[in-house]
């Protein structure tokens, strides 16, 4: 069997491989599928961070004609506040909105894994509570300068500068940064690929 991440994103190929910890010659192959992210109308936010880590590792496994007897690990992350979902911001003044609406609360951020090789597919759901400090408008424009918030789910990196925002978590690191490493480790053991 091979282990292929479905992913294009370079923390979750770091998490894979810290996943791998204690395993001689652990490795995988990457592919990068593109699937269409756009929520169902009514769709809950844990249903839509499950269905799309389903879906990349499926059109990720569509992929893999060349691979060897291959195993592919999608995953998904999303922000939810107050029951709403929120992604990527599309761009700075929505990034400014996105933290302005989580300064000085918690909010929940679900991060799903499943890993599919085209018979059985297993997928697990991790929720981690953050809770912001305040910000003031001046961090706002301050961390959305840096560029930082633009490709991460809720406008902000834990891992990174928006670091110094989080004042307490309750729950997964690994999940917020990505990919939840205990969880990936059961999925991966599932499939003996540790
Ligand atoms: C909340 C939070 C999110 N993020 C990131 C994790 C995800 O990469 C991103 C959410 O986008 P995703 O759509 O989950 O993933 P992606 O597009 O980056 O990568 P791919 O679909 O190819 O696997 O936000 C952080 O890096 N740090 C954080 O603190």
């Amino acid at each position: 069997m091979t282990l292929v991440l479905a992913s294009q994103s370079p923390r979750r190929r770091e998490l894979l491989a810290q996943a791998g910890l204690g395993v001689a010659g652990f490795s995988f192959e990457r592919v990068n599928p593109d699937i269409d992210e756009t929520p169902l109308v009514g769709e809950s936010p844990a249903n839509y961070v499950a269905r799309l880590a389903v879906e990349k590792a499926k059109a990720g496994l569509a992929l893999c004609g060349h691979i060897q007897a291959p195993v592919v690990l999608g995953s998904d992350t999303i922000v939810v506040l107050d029951g709403a979902l929120l992604g990527k911001p599309g761009d700075k003044a929505d990034a400014v909105a996105m933290l302005n609406a989580l300064s000085g609360r918690e909010h929940e951020v679900m991060t799903a894994v499943a890993l599919t090789d085209g018979d059985r597919t297993l997928c697990d759901t991790v929720t981690t509570k953050v809770r912001f400090a305040d910000l003031s408008r001046q961090d706002i424009l301050a961390y959305v300068d840096t560029g930082e918030p633009m490709d991460k789910a809720g406008a902000y990196g834990i891992q990174g500068l928006g670091g110094v925002f989080v004042e307490a978590i309750d729950g997964s690191y690994s999940a917020v940064v990505g990919l939840p490493l205990v969880e990936s480790r059961r999925l991966l053991a599932a499939f003996s690929l540790i």
